[in-house]
């Protein structure tokens, strides 16, 4: 993605980047070394919200089914690219949601108005039926959507515990009078963290990484690691930007799989990708872009025969698609 010409609303990146896929060993599936986690483990069990229910920070919690968040009629223009032009579309409570388009359709920047990196030109996100307005990323963090980033960002010269501590420190309520002193609500904290930390480590089969720093892990489990530290901000919504880049196709199915588990343990999905098999496997709805526009929203087997979306792919015209 080309580099920012407007303004981030947010807080500061503080990551550093990670190995790119370029620079890094790609893990071996099968290899046993980076096994991702059985979803049939019973050690793997997670539960979103375990430390602190969304309820407890003022965030309504809504059922299965309900609508969780709202794009509604966003634009977006980087000067006179109009990157979204009038998107809408909503995510309901327990679903998969897949976001696809060619290369420079708006994607990452629908991701990037949803999680507080830029402003609408035009139109709201609404989340729990308020719309974010201009909160920033720590604060959307801490309403409960979590995102992976297309190039890999985690805290490099950190442990793979520590990236995800990170993670976990989001909902932290304790402040740092409590952690000078060592105050019983703050050990109490810190205990629940590294518990909850491990549990994720252990989800994503990275329990035996817990104490290698970031940058040494091979690219598989950094793309992991980054899910474990969306994790640990125990979201709602947990928005996936080209999950599987870079994965080889066993990977691509175990990360299949996870994804299933994950929204088995109550996490609602939205996920970026590029690899039509992946998403058309584990989505159970689709949203379409293409320069910026919606053109389709189906189910997987409506947007595989939409001619709109053949053509978008194939670069031509709708009816010599059709
Ligand atoms: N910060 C920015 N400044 C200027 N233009 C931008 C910026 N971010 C995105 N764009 C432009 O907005 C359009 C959408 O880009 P975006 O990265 O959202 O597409 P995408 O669907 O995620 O693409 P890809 O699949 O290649 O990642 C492109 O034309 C891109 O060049």
């Amino acid at each position: 993605m080309p580099e920012p010409t407007q303004p981030t609303t947010g807080d500061d990146e503080t990551t550093t980047p990670a190995a790119s896929p370029a620079a890094a060993p790609a893990t071996t599936a099968g290899a046993g070394e980076h096994r991702l986690a059985d979803p049939a483990d019973e050690v793997t069990e997670i539960n979103p919200g375990v430390d602190i229910a969304p309820e407890d920070i003022g965030v309504p919690v809504v059922s299965e089914g309900e609508r969780l968040l709202e794009v509604d009629e966003v634009t977006l223009r980087f000067g006179g690219v109009v990157a979204l032009n009038e998107v809408s579309f909503h995510i309901n409570k327990g679903e998969i949601l897949g976001l696809i388009g060619p290369n420079g359709a708006g994607k990452t920047t629908c991701f990037n108005v949803m999680t507080g990196v830029y402003q609408p030109t035009s139109g709201a996100v609404r989340y729990l039926g308020k719309p974010l307005g201009k909160r920033k990323k720590f604060q959307i963090t801490k309403l409960g959507i979590a995102r992976t980033f297309q190039n890999i960002r985690l805290f490099a010269n950190m442990t793979a515990l520590e990236n995800v501590l990170v993670g976990v420190d989001a909902h932290h309520t304790t402040g740092v009078v409590s952690a000078m002193f060592r105050l019983p609500k703050h050990r109490k904290e810190e205990s629940q963290g590294y518990a909850r930390a491990m549990e994720l480590l252990t989800f994503m089969g990275l329990d035996g990484k817990a104490d290698e720093l970031a940058r040494n892990l091979p690219y598989g489990d950094q793309r992991r690691l980054e899910i474990a530290r969306a994790l640990a901000t125990s979201p709602q919504l947990l928005c996936l930007d080209e999950p599987a880049a870079g994965f080889n196709p066993a990977e691509k199915a175990k990360l299949m799989e996870l994804i299933r588990t994950i929204r088995d343990q109550g996490y609602t999905v939205l996920l970026i990708e590029h690899d039509m098999k992946l998403v058309m496997g584990v989505t159970d709805r689709i949203v379409v872009l293409e320069f910026g526009r919606k053109i389709a929203e189906g189910s997987p087997a409506e947007i595989r025969d939409n001619p709109a979306v053949i053509a978008a792919y194939l670069g031509v015209d709708e009816e010599d698609a059709s």
